[in-house]
């Protein structure tokens, strides 16, 4: 579904990826750790198209397509979602209304799933104004269902949540990304940022990576790479690189 080749990403005048290579293929999810200001954002970023993230070299292919120099728009037809770290708020515009521009699939399918995250009270209120952190994720995610995008990327969905919308939300994010499926039946792919492990309790990931100082030093299972940075922190990871290269 996404192949990411030999990528370099600058942004204002700073390299902040360097020579990232990753496969996500369809039905798989993949998890993206790293410490702050590693770069993850910008991943995400440079996959969406936001064009502050500058491609200085290397390739984004997706569905067989090369998305390097696409817009954002185009990418987003194509069946590419992001669910924001920390999205605007959108004054004067309800987030009903925003659903309905955006929506791909029946209004009823949206309210049901605003029901299920418990949601429903938001819809007449303008999107992701004075929303809590844990509002703004559900709001996300809402938005992210209605598009129902092919590869859905989500950027620290567990900041800020509950311990119980925690649960939640893994188990929401796990059936937008047909984990609920049998491996056959899934037509989706995913890649998840987060810091803490408690979401991946709650969703079937199929890999792991850790980026580092801009580099991915590390790929793996998921559990064991999470229960070694626990133990040893991410430092570990750099001497997984080093003996790799
Ligand atoms: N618009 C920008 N202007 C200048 N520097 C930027 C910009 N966006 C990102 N950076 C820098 O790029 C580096 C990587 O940032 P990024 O947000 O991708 O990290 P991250 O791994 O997602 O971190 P966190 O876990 O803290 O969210 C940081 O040093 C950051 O300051």
């Amino acid at each position: 579904m996404l192949s990411i080749e030999n990528l370099s990403v600058k942004v204002e005048d700073k390299i902040v990826l360097k020579d990232i290579n990753l496969n996500i293929n369809i039905g798989e999810v993949h998890v993206l750790f790293g410490p702050n200001g590693a770069g993850k954002s910008t991943l995400i970023n440079t996959i969406i198209g936001n064009p502050k993230y500058k491609v200085v070299e290397g390739s984004i292919y997706f569905k067989g397509r090369d998305i390097t120099d696409m817009p954002i728009y185009e990418r987003a037809k194509l069946g590419i979602g992001l669910a924001y770290q920390n999205p605007p708020g959108v004054p004067g515009v309800k987030l009903r209304d925003l659903l309905k521009i955006i929506s791909k699939v029946k209004w009823e399918e949206i309210e049901r799933m605003a029901e299920i995250l418990n949601f429903k009270d938001f819809l007449d209120r303008d999107t992701n104004v004075g929303f809590s952190g844990g509002e703004v994720k559900r709001s996300e995610i809402l938005q992210i269902f209605a598009q129902n995008p092919d590869f859905i990327m989500f950027d620290e969905p567990d900041s800020g949540v509950d311990v119980e919308k925690i649960k939640l939300l893994g188990r929401v994010i796990n059936h937008l990304l047909d984990k609920d499926k049998k491996p056959a039946d899934r037509k989706k792919s995913g890649l998840i940022i987060t810091h803490m492990g408690h979401i991946l309790e709650f969703i079937n990931v199929d890999r792991a990576h850790v980026l580092y100082n801009g580099i991915i030093a590390c790929s793996g299972g998921p559990e064991e790479m999470l229960n070694t940075i626990i133990k040893y922190g991410y430092e570990r990871c750099i001497v997984c690189y080093q003996k790799r290269n």
